[in-house]
């Protein structure tokens, strides 16, 4: 198009404006079908409140927007800050002016890192992303003088933070074959560059000052002259990321690396420019970005010709920042639109780049497409398909940790503490400054308020708001039920936390499946997928007298050559068979993980090992704790976790990652039995290790990459679970769209991620499996209903002890005080409800008398639970019952066990909510109790359903 000034450029975009957004003149909309853009007006996409503003119009994109306007596919979102309004034959059209933005999908949240990976090369950004950060001395020196980067600018002392650092460290390090002093003189050199930034008056003493004198109170970037390292979220622009350093409102990155330009590298500038953004957002005006190139003061005037100076500074124009947000454009539409990149995207020549080889080798074995070509033979069909299929349902997964981000401002305070996302109403008591220049934060919290947040957890913690206030990015070191206890960088008057939604899950599951297929071993992959039958050396040995079917489990796990699966029914004593496999595994030399969904079943199945290895837990032993063996050999046992995921007694097992390296490393590696989460197997310092077996519990829970992360580490693997109890959580709704038909011209498979590998290996190959048959845990009746309807019969209770438990047999307790209707070992009562939806206070009050009447009785509220589906009925019951009685939902239960387990069933004529979506989930509930199980609820509204109605036919017998 021709204007006065020359040629432009323009693309109109039909879009539908969603709810208008809070900032006058920005627009937010979706992009309409572009073929049906006159005749859609009914807003299908939009909620009721919105229905107002849906409205077809278009949105005029000018100049270099065009490019962004090219990437949109329809139904994305948009969002146009800055636009021109006007009207056109009755109807308001936007467009762009010289100062907005165009925001391809702001809802998905990209990392500055990622897009600094994006500038340098998409297709290297996706490598990146598939096999994760890797254990090598550049990524661990690198933060380490981040570290002492950060240290500095709180006020530490340089030596002190140097030691304190590295020592940190010792565990990597010591992997890596490190020495302390080396370490700590490598980085010396690179910190001398830091101090002589700061001494050169750049951060003058009267900076400090003016720092220590704001720290009281909560202090913007932009009111202080520096600060270190700060998170900082973006609600316009889709980006977040944390700045090493901010001083008078600009950026401040640190690289370790030389650069003998003038100029900082573009990349670096990308990266700058970002935080520019963010901190604009923020109220800041940045002019400027400074790079600090540490290398280059460690470097020797004759060796190198060029520009020594460490910090180089650039200025921020408004075309950088502008071509920055298309970055992110590209970045994000190619992300939701699930494309993998190819390299052509980028200007990038494959020749300079480090990871050409690499590039190449995935492109081959994955037959993708790339810049770089291919390499090698490609994978055979059915691995690239299931390849395929499960990263995109990761990638769905990421999405939905990307809209949690969204979330932190679209839900309002009370919603996101109502959805069990936040603490909100704190009372804010005060800020200490640490030793170490960071801060500790307390605040009082509301009674009974709960929330998914535990101690360990990253936390955002705010003075309100966790993106429009003052928000630190903290770590809950102490959550008591009155009070909490939190440490950040900066100082805040906390008065919420936000769950901070992490990412690191969803990096390692598509790691792990990364690993698992380009580095499997070939045998592994044919029992995986269906080319070879699991094979077994025949052992004559028994192992567990008493229990069959316990006893050939541990044959199978013991004389696997590629895997056992261990099927436990509640109370069948999984942990056990566990612990005694591990044994004697042990006993033969062999090396082992053990490992789990959870840190309580790590915790469970260690303690099992411990008590067969016949060791105490000695006083000298605690340094070095080493269990017995059948010979009486010393065996190492090692717990890898962080301190608050790991139980208190397992604590004195728990690696130290701090210490002397050697020593740290050496702690590892001898180990012969390692226990860690599934979850810790992806990490960098476990992927370094190799075992023979990998014994995995709580198989059934986990998803087929989640169990790669684990059993990718070992020769062979046992997995242990129940896939008759709850499956695998995922995150992102439903399944993930559908991908084309693979090449053998199958269907085509929606991915899935909720269907274990434990039970595709169980239906795939029966011959590898063992169910566990004999239940030490319920009384005869209790047992009876979940025996018949989800074990085909085959449940049995393993001793006439166990067949005939009742509350009797516990201390103190009278089953004739109790009245008749709740003597037995099941129990129905019908209360027919109050009607509402999530909640029954009728049956929350009926309910609170008997957790009365069975104190009454005896029986301490410590060994009373309480199952609910939904939270709000367990908010209501929790009002009700002293504070002992656990009351939670099922998904909680799964795991424990209780002598009374009382079920408050919140049904409704149409029985609807997460008990009733999956009968598993009712076979969680009814396999609690060990003695007693009462069943409340609307008999008429249950009896509409064939499984409820048998239940409630055994519940009255
Ligand atoms: N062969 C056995 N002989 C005697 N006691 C056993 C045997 N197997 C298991 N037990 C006992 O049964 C109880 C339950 O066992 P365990 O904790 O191993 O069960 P589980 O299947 O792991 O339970 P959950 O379903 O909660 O995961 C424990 O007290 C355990 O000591």
């Amino acid at each position: 198009m021709s204007t006065s000034y020359g040629e432009s450029e323009l693309a109109e975009v039909p879009v539908r404006l969603a709810v208008e957004s809070d900032r006058l003149g920005d627009v937010t909309a979706t992009t309409s079908p572009f073929d049906a853009v006159e005749t859609e007006t009914d807003g299908g996409t939009l909620s009721d409140g919105a229905a107002r503003a849906a409205d077809s119009t278009t949105i005029t994109l000018w100049n270099k927007w065009t490019e962004s306007a090219e990437l949109l596919e329809p139904g994305m979102e948009l969002l146009v800050t800055d636009a021109e309004e006007d009207e056109f034959r009755g109807e308001q059209r936007y467009a762009t002016t010289g100062d907005s933005y165009v925001v391809v999908a702001p809802s998905f949240h990209v990392n500055v890192t990622a897009i600094r990976n994006w500038v340098e090369c998409p297709r290297l950004y996706y490598l990146n992303k598939l096999s994760g950060v890797p254990l090598n001395y550049p990524v661990v020196k690198g933060t380490l003088v981040h570290e002492v980067f950060g240290d500095l600018l709180r006020g530490r002392d340089l030596e002190e933070s140097i030691d304190a650092r590295v020592e940190e460290r010792g565990l990597e390090l010591g992997l890596l074959g490190e020495t302390a002093d080396a370490v700590a003189e490598d980085v010396r050199e690179n910190a001398k560059a830091i101090e002589g930034w700061l001494e050169q008056g750049r951060l003058t003493e009267e900076e400090r000052a003016t720092a220590a004198d704001n720290s009281e109170r909560a202090f913007t970037p932009a009111e202080s002259s520096w600060r270190s390292e700060q998170l900082l979220i973006s609600e316009t622009f889709g980006i977040r990321g944390r700045a090493d350093a901010i001083r008078r409102g600009a950026p401040v990155e640190l690289k370790t690396g030389k650069n003998l330009k003038k100029e900082p590298r573009f990349k670096d500038k990308v990266q700058a420019a970002c935080y520019a953004l963010l901190l604009e957002e923020h109220g800041g005006d940045v002019d400027t970005g400074t790079l600090l190139y540490t290398k280059n003061s460690a470097l020797d005037r004759n060796e190198e010709t060029g520009d020594l100076t460490p910090a180089k500074e650039f200025s921020m124009g408004d075309g950088l920042l502008k071509f920055v947000v298309r970055l992110r454009n590209e970045l994000a539409a190619m992300e939701v639109a699930g494309d993998v990149p190819t390299g052509y995207e980028g200007s990038a020549k494959c020749e300079y780049c480090f990871e050409q080889d690499t590039c190449m080798v995935v492109s081959g074995r994955l037959d993708q497409e790339s810049k770089a070509g291919q390499i090698g033979q490609a994978l055979p069909a059915e691995e690239r398909e299931y390849f395929e299929r499960f990263s995109r349902a990761i990638e769905a997964e990421r999405r939905a940790v990307h809209r949690e981000f969204a979330k932190l401002w679209e839900q309002d305070a009370r919603e996101r503490a109502d959805d069990d996302r936040a603490l909100i109403d704190l009372a804010f008591v005060e800020s200490t400054e640490l030793a170490e220049g960071r801060w500790e934060l307390r605040a009082r919290r509301p009674g009974g308020a709960t929330s998914k947040l535990r101690e360990g957890d990253l936390v955002l913690a705010s003075d309100g708001h966790p993106v429009r206030g003052s928000a630190e990015l903290a770590r809950i070191e102490r959550l008591d039920e009155d009070e909490l206890v939190l440490t950040a960088d900066e100082p805040v008057e906390v008065t919420r936390l936000d769950v901070y939604p992490s990412e690191l899950t969803t990096d390692r599951l598509l790691a792990a499946l990364h690993d698992a297929l380009l580095k499997g071993d070939e045998r592994r992959k044919d029992v995986l997928f269906d080319r070879a039958e699991p094979a077994f050396e025949p052992l004559e040995e028994t192992f567990i007298p008493n229990n069959d079917a316990q006893d050939e489990a541990v044959r199978k796990a013991v004389g696997a050559d590629d895997c056992a699966l261990i099927h436990g029914p509640p109370g069948t004593g999984k942990t056990y068979t566990i612990a005694r496999a591990i044994r004697a595994m042990v006993e033969r030399g062999e090396r082992v993980l053990l490992s789990a969904f959870t840190n309580r079943a790590v915790d469970n199945a260690l303690e099992a090992l411990l008590d067969q290895l016949e060791g105490e837990i000695g006083e000298d032993s605690v340094a070095s704790p080493a269990q017995r063996n059948g010979d009486g050999e010393a065996v190492d046992v090692v717990r890898v976790g962080s301190e608050s995921g790991v139980r208190e007694d397992m604590q004195p097992y728990r690696l130290d990652r701090a210490g002397e390296p050697g020593e740290r490393a050496a702690t590892l590696q001898n180990a012969q039995v390692v226990a860690a989460t599934t979850a810790t197997c992806g990490s960098r310092v476990m992927k370094e290790q190799r075992f023979d077996a990998a014994l995995v519990d709580e198989a059934a829970q986990l998803t087929e990459p989640g169990t790669h992360a684990a059993i990718n580490l070992a020769d062979w693997f046992v997995l242990v679970g129940d896939h008759e109890q709850l499956p695998p959580v995922v995150q992102s709704e439903g399944r993930t769209r559908r991908v084309s038909s693979g090449a053998n011209g199958d269907e085509p498979r929606a991915a899935d991620l909720t269907e274990s590998l434990f039970e595709r290996l169980v239906d795939l190959y029966p011959g590898a499996g063992v169910m566990l048959t004999k239940q030490y845990r319920m009384n005869q009746r209790i047992q009876a209903f979940a025996s018949q309807e989800f074990y085909d019969g085959e449940l049995r209770p393993a001793t006439g002890d166990v067949a005939g438990r009742t509350l009797d047999d516990l201390s103190g307790v009278t089953r004739d005080d109790l009245p008749t209707e709740l003597r037995g070992a099941v129990t129905f009562v019908d209360v027919d409800g109050d009607g509402s939806r999530y909640t029954d206070s009728e049956e929350a009050a009926r309910i609170a008398e008997m957790v009365e009447e069975f104190r009454a009785a005896g029986l301490s509220p410590a060994d009373i639970g309480v199952i609910a589906p939904f939270r709000a009925q367990v908010s209501e019951l929790s009002k009700h019952v002293p504070a002992e009685v656990a009351v939670d939902t099922v998904d909680r239960f799964q795991g424990s066990s209780q002598e009374v387990i009382i079920v408050s069933f919140t049904a409704t004529d149409s029985l609807e909510g997460p008990i009733f979506d999956d009968y598993r989930r009712i076979n969680v509930a009814l396999t609690r109790p060990k003695r007693a199980l009462v069943l409340v609820g609307d008999a008429n509204a249950l009896a509409t359903d064939p499984v409820y109605s048998r239940m409630l036919e055994w519940a009255r017998r």
